[in-house]
């Protein structure tokens, strides 16, 4: 995120904030887990393939959190580099939708609405995915912490200032009203990578 916590521009426009070394150290994050999953409006916004550019590892498999199955047939994490990739739909979802992305996909149904995490995640462990790095964004990050289901928080913080009320941050969703629902981190690591920093936090159980 930037110096403004901010993840996109207003415009939902890419900006890049991590420097060369940071993308190295995500690219290399991506070797030790088991999958990578985004929202569905980073994949609409970016456009991301989600690919190992070292090619040092296998990619991981990667997950889309898609209540409607609205990832387009032609997005590049359905096309771009081998491996595994997973959406997870609702109830909601039409059926077309479904049978066309099923072709590059696998599809995995969980909620009625939205996608229930906490089910999609059951069912992605018990595929054997028991890593999983999020690469946002702000809606998804918010579902996660706000359902207790995040253990670590990496932030790199890149020199620039986004600004704009509407930009998106690194948590957005609705956010907490009542001061004992807020989420405690502990802070187990930080260094100067560039002209940014990266911390490390792990998510306190209370
Ligand atoms: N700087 C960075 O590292 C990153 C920046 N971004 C930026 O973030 C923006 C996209 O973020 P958002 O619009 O917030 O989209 P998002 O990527 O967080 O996806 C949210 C969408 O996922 C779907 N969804 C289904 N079930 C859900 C659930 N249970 N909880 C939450 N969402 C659920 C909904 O349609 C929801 O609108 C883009 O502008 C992108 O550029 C995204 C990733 C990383
Ligand atoms: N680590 C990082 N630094 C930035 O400055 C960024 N803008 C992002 N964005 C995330 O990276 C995805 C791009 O993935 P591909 O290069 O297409 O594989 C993008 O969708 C965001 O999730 N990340």
């Amino acid at each position: 995120m930037s110096a403004d916590g901010k993840i996109s521009t207003k415009d939902r426009v890419q900006v890049k904030i991590s420097n060369d070394d940071d993308l190295k150290r995500v690219d290399k994050l991506k070797c030790g887990i088991d999958a990578i999953m985004v929202g569905i409006g980073t994949i609409l916004a970016d456009d991301p393939s989600l690919t190992v550019k070292s090619g040092e590892c296998p990619n991981p498999t990667r997950v889309v959190v898609d209540s409607r199955a609205r990832t387009p047939l032609d997005a590049e994490i359905l096309h771009k580099g081998d491996g595994e990739r997973i959406i997870l739909v609702s109830e909601a979802a039409p059926l077309e939708r479904i049978s066309a992305l099923s072709e590059y996909a696998q599809i995995v149904i969980a909620g009625e609405d939205q996608v229930d995490l906490r089910a999609g995640l059951l069912e992605l462990k018990r595929q054997g995915i028991d890593r999983i790095m999020v690469e946002g964004g702000g809606t998804l990050n918010w579902s996660l912490f706000a359902g207790g289901l995040v253990d670590e928080l990496y932030t790199y913080i890149g020199g620039l200032v986004v600004g704009g009320v509407d930009a998106p941050t690194l948590v957005d969703g609705d956010g907490f009203s009542i001061n004992e629902s807020l989420i405690p981190l502990e802070l187990i690591d930080f260094k100067q990578l560039g002209n940014g920093v990266l911390l490390r936090w792990s998510v306190k159980r209370v």
